[in-house]
């Protein structure tokens, strides 16, 4: 019996992840959360002819707890896609004020009600909301940083179908041959060739500004929806396939089948010093940088291990420095987010 709560399940992103959630039969209850329309969408998914029973929670105005904490009881898995998206002209820092309210209100719900869920976060800017989550739940005391994951992977995703249209590959080939680390932001996205794999010949034979115009293509490829959209909101689609992926290998791990170790896993965005060698990668490698998206394992719904890709993964000079640019960016959003909770009252 698996409960999945996702809060922000009317928007965009919401409905599309609620659709693919609902086709997994591992999901025997599937709770959609939203202040608007939660209701109609659960209507209208619960039709669909598979185990999950779908409920939808809507406050009925902005004092009614009932409905968060009725969606939340009992949750095994709560993704978050609650929250504003970009316009063309903004970055994903400027979603910070509106955003950052919401994700500390609603992972306070999490950590007062399910504080043994793993917690997926979407919402924008992520490099500043998982440092938000992590410290409301340090204050509510049931912080397990092995439970809470920044949502990275549409970087991967555009990572392989980028890199396949470059070196005639087919990008579903690809999972596992090029990681991305660092945070979900322009230059703190970073790229990596996994260079013991079979592409690297191929990689290899690209020409530097080829290589260079991957990379800005995989750490701005946001923008390129944000623009084609023309004010009408961000990446929905490809980021319900992409948290769908990830919150599957959640669902997986839940279910006893541990992330297979044979290719490198997906990344996600998580407290480094919550997890056995974290410290150690974030003072060796990260100049202390505590939140760092790297590849990880999960087990039984969490965090088991995590590949060190400067030990692992053969990180190229070019690939340094792109971790040294992203240092930079990550520090001053992870700041942002853990001083906007310590001057706040939950
Ligand atoms: N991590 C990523 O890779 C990634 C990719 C794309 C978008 N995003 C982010 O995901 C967020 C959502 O994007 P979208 O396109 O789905 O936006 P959207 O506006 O279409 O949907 C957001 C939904 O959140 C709901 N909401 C607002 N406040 C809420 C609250 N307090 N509780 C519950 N629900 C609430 C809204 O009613 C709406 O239905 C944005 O912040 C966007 O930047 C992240
Ligand atoms: O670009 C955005 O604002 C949405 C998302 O973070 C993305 O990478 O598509």
């Amino acid at each position: 019996m698996v409960k999945v709560t996702v809060c922000g399940a009317a928007g965009g992103i919401g409905q599309p992840l609620s659709l693919l959630l609902k086709l997994n039969p591992q999901v025997s209850e599937l709770a959609l959360f939203d202040i608007v329309n939660a209701k109609g969408v659960a209507a209208d998914l619960s039709h669909i002819c598979t185990p999950a029973v779908v409920n939808g929670y809507q406050p009925a105005n902005k004092e009614d707890k009932t409905a968060i904490v009725d969606a939340l009881k009992g949750s095994d898995l709560v993704v978050i896609p609650a929250g504003v998206p970009r316009k063309p002209g903004m970055t994903r820092a400027d979603l910070f004020n509106i955003n950052a309210s919401i994700i500390r209100d609603l992972v306070a719900n999490i950590g007062r009600t399910a504080p043994n869920a793993a917690i997926l976060i979407i919402s924008n800017p992520v490099n500043a909301t998982v440092p938000i989550a992590a410290e409301v739940l340090k204050k509510l005391g049931v912080f397990n940083p092995r439970k809470l994951f920044g949502v990275t992977t549409l970087d991967s995703v555009r990572a392989e179908t980028f890199l396949g249209e470059l070196i005639d590959v087919a990008p579903t080939s690809l999972k596992g041959k090029i990681s991305v680390i660092g945070g979900h932001s322009g230059d703190t996205i970073v790229p990596l060739i996994n260079v013991n794999s079979d592409i690297a010949s191929k990689v290899n034979k690209l020409s530097k500004s080829q290589y260079e115009k991957f990379i800005n293509r995989v750490q701005f490829g946001g923008d390129e929806v944000v623009k084609a959209k023309n004010g009408a909101g961000s990446a929905t689609l490809s980021m319900a396939y992409a948290g769908y992926r990830f919150a599957e290998g959640v669902l997986d791990s839940l279910a006893g089948k541990p992330t297979s170790t044979t290719t490198v896993p997906d990344s996600s965005y998580i407290y480094l010093p919550g997890v056995p060698g974290g410290k150690e990668l974030a003072s060796k490698s990260l100049k202390n940088v505590d939140f760092f998206s790297v590849p990880v394992v999960l087990e039984n719904g969490q965090i088991k291990s995590f590949i060190n890709p400067f030990e692992s993964l053969k990180v190229t000079d070019d690939e340094k420095k792109l971790v040294e640019t992203a240092l930079g960016g990550l520090e001053s959003s992870i700041k942002q987010g853990s001083s906007f909770v310590q001057g706040s009252k939950l």
